[in-house]
C-alpha cells in the first residue's frame, strides 16, 4: 500500500467533518465506519462550529486529522490558514484548497500550485485540492505534492466521477503516487469505482453528512471502498462486445 507522506492510511476512506445534523452523529458516523482520517476546518469550525468540545471529539476520535484551507481565494488566505492549522493540530498535513469559481467551487488551479511550492518549501505536507489536468499534475508534483487529490465532481454536486477517462488517465500517469478521489461523491458506487480505478484513497463529506441516516452511509462508504480497492487487487476482467459462453464444455470444467 501506499504511504501518505510516510505514513500508512488504515484504510481508503476519509470523511469531512461539516454539515451533520449533531456532533453526537459525526462521531457515530466515525466509529462505526472505521474511517481513518478527518479532514476539518479550522476557518468555518472556528467560525461556526462548536467550538472546544469540536475539537475535542475528532481528538478522541484517534483518527489523522487533515486539516483544510477549505472557503480560501487567495494564497495569502491559504498560506495563513495553513499555518494556523500547523499550531492548533501539530500536523505539518494540510489539505490545500483555493476556490477559483463561485458556482463550480472550481479549484484556482494557478494559485494552487503557487500556494503549493510557498507551502511544502516550509515544510507542509500538501495534499492539493485539485482538477483532473495532467500539466497541472505536474507542476503540483514539481511544487514538492507528493500527493495528488484530483475531484471526481464539483462539491457537493453528488455526481460521482465526472471524467472518468482524465482519473483514468492520471492513474496511469502517475502510478506510484499516491492519488486520491475529492469531492462529489454522492453513492457509494461512485466510491467503489474511484478505487476500481486504482486510486489510494477517496474524500467525502456531503454524501455522507447530508444522507437522513449519515451513520449508515458512512459504513455504506466504507464498504464501498473496501470492495473497489479489493477488485482492484483481483484484476477484473475487460468488457467484451460479444458473448462467451461461461457454461464449461463438458470435460474441460477449468481453464488449467
Ligand atoms: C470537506 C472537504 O474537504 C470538501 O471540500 C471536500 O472536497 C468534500 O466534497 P464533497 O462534500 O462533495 O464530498
Amino acid at each position: 500500500m501506499k504511504r501518505f507522506y510516510g505514513v500508512e492510511l488504515p484504510n481508503p476512506l476519509m470523511l469531512g467533518t461539516a454539515q451533520y445534523p449533531s456532533p453526537a452523529i459525526l462521531e457515530q458516523a466515525f466509529r462505526q465506519s472505521g474511517a481513518g482520517v478527518a479532514t476539518v476546518s479550522l476557518r468555518r469550525e472556528g467560525a461556526g462550529g462548536a467550538g472546544q468540545a469540536f475539537w475535542q471529539m475528532i481528538a478522541e476520535l484517534g483518527v489523522l486529522v487533515l486539516p483544510n484551507t477549505a472557503g480560501c481565494h487567495t494564497v495569502k488566505e491559504a498560506v495563513t490558514t495553513a499555518h494556523m492549522a500547523r499550531e492548533v493540530f501539530d500536523t505539518r498535513w494540510i489539505k490545500l484548497e483555493l476556490i477559483g469559481h463561485t458556482d463550480s467551487l472550481q479549484p484556482d488551479v494557478f494559485k494552487l500550485v503557487e500556494a503549493a511550492r510557498i507551502l511544502t518549501e516550509d515544510g507542509f505536507a500538501v495534499f492539493p485540492y485539485t482538477t483532473e489536468d495532467l500539466v497541472v499534475a505536474e507542476r503540483l508534483l514539481v511544487a514538492g505534492c507528493e500527493v495528488l487529490m484530483p475531484w471526481g465532481a464539483p462539491i457537493g454536486s453528488g455526481r460521482g466521477l465526472n471524467n472518468e477517462y482524465a482519473l483514468r488517465a492520471m492513474r496511469a500517469e502517475y502510478p506510484e503516487v499516491p492519488l486520491v478521489v475529492d469531492a462529489g461523491i454522492g453513492l457509494p458506487s461512485h466510491a467503489a469505482r474511484a478505487m476500481e480505478l486504482g486510486y489510494d484513497a477517496v474524500l467525502m463529506n456531503t454524501a455522507v453528512a447530508r444522507a437522513s441516516d449519515p451513520v449508515a452511509m458512512a459504513r455504506a462508504m466504507m464498504g464501498a471502498v473496501k470492495a473497489g480497492r479489493l477488485a482492484h487487487e483481483a484484476d477484473p476482467i475487460e468488457a467484451r462486445d460479444m458473448a462467451e459462453a461461461s457454461t464449461p464444455v463438458i470435460g474441460k470444467a477449468f481453464l488449467s
